[in-house]
């Protein structure tokens, strides 16, 4: 079994066996677009650096919505994740992807791969898979 982590405009766990078939799909606010949302929601919130606090406990703003970016989001994929493998009762190959999924991976052993063009390579296989059963 695999899982499919799309750390893209949206946050998607897509869980697949091993003969290519889908058993599920989990959707949720992606990392980047949660934080925006929460920036333009808010008057006092702006904008902030990219960069992985050195504590959970922020000690100030900056600090703390890097927190809530980081350890949130790598709390939920984590969960999720452990979640996902309790409901199979199988062990799980997991692959991350999208746009901040490298910073994700290096913070947790629940990611087994970053591989920057999952997504793509799938579409060159579709691309191909169906040029060669139109011919
Ligand atoms: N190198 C990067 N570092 C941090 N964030 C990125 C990077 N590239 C893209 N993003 C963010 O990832 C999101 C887009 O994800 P991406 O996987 O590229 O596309 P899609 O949404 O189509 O899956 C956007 O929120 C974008 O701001
Ligand atoms: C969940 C998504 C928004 C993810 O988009 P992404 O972050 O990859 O750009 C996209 O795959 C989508 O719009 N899915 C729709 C699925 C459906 O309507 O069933």
């Amino acid at each position: 079994m695999k899982i499919i982590v799309d750390f893209g405009t949206a946050l998607t766990l897509t869980c697949v066996d091993t003969h290519g078939e889908i058993k599920g799909v989990i959707i949720a606010p992606g990392v980047i677009t949660s934080l925006n949302s929460l920036i333009g929601s808010t008057a006092q919130l702006s904008d902030i650096e990219m960069r992985v606090p050195k504590t959970v406990l922020g000690k100030n703003t900056e600090e703390c919505m890097q927190s809530g970016v980081f350890f949130g989001f790598l709390s939920m994929v984590e969960g999720l994740i452990d979640k996902i493998k309790e409901e199979l009762q199988e062990k799980v190959y997991v692959i991350a992807t999208g746009g901040t999924g490298h910073i994700f991976s290096e913070l947790t052993h629940k990611i087994d791969v970053y591989d920057r063009y999952h997504t793509i390579k799938g579409l060159r296989e579709l691309y191909y898979k169906y040029k060669q059963e139109n011919l």
